[in-house]
């Protein structure tokens, strides 16, 4: 019989994330630009895709999802990026912190932590792993921290201890973000806040913070993937500072795929 296509392999899927993150809309432009016709972008949630390619991984079957670094996946699977020759996902980007207008002012130690918060791929990878291999989200964290004392020190180098102030965090459930936000809570009731982590889709925490029922969020993936959220906020939100640096988002396939570029996804 005739060699499958790898769009008949996978029937024409990308397996996606919510509907919400920067990382569809990239995709939608891609099967556009490179003119995947047939193609289709399946939404779903961070796990639903994780559970997707372990699914296909186990049987060597072939499978394209949204993928973005750091993520877990890439030390437990062998996986690679396809190329992007016409670059719609953007090269290197980072991963920042925003709060709301007026967070200096009302709560000035949190507005200090957050601009000073800054970590690795191989710090957040340590929490990420523990989560992926069944530990709770806030024990990670808490070992992490436990762990890293040092590096959280330059996060509230300066900062006083408050008495119980509130605050809310926003994000979205991504492997990256969930460790993020577990490690931040933990500093922050540490330093006497008392911390509530609300987790919503993309849309809705960008929102969140541009109407201030939320305080911050460290889950702003700039200046790419969260391009248009910034846009339509823009002046109801401030940039705290970033705290990662060399992430990126992508197409991403087992090596076992012999494809190396979306260009190979056209028949
Ligand atoms: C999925 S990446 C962590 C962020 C995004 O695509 O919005």
């Amino acid at each position: 019989g005739t060699a499958t296509s790898v769009g008949e392999s996978v029937n024409y899927k990308i397996t996606g994330i919510d509907p919400g993150a920067g990382i569809m809309e990239t995709t939608e432009k891609a099967i556009e630009e490179y003119e995947l016709t047939d193609w289709d972008l399946v939404s779903g949630s961070g796990a639903a895709m994780t559970a997707a390619l372990k699914k296909a991984y186990d049987k060597e079957n072939p499978i394209i999802v949204t993928g973005w670094t750091p993520h877990w996946k890439f030390a437990k699977y062998d996986l690679k990026y396809l190329e992007d020759p016409k670059g719609v996902y953007g090269g290197e980007e980072q991963i920042r912190s925003i709060g709301r207008i007026g967070l200096a002012e009302d709560l000035p130690e949190a507005h200090q932590i957050l601009s000073q918060f800054h970590w690795t791929e191989e710090d957040m990878g340590e929490v990420m792993m523990a989560i992926q291999e069944g530990e709770k989200e806030e024990v990670a964290a808490q070992n992490w921290i436990e762990a890293n004392e040092e590096k959280v020190a330059e996060w509230t180098a300066g900062v006083e201890k408050v008495d119980g102030d509130k605050i809310k965090l926003a994000y979205v459930a991504w492997d990256s973000e969930i460790a993020s936000h577990n490690v931040m809570k933990i500093v922050l009731e540490d330093m006497g806040y008392d911390v509530t982590l609300t987790q919503v889709e993309a849309g809705p925490m960008w929102t969140a913070v541009a109407d201030g029922s939320a305080d911050a969020t460290l889950a702003a993936w700039l200046p790419i993937t969260h391009k248009t959220y910034a846009e339509k906020f823009e002046g109801k939100f401030e940039e705290l500072g970033v705290n990662m640096e060399g992430v990126k988002i992508g197409l991403v396939v087992p090596t076992y795929m012999d494809i190396d570029s979306i260009e190979d996804l056209k028949e």
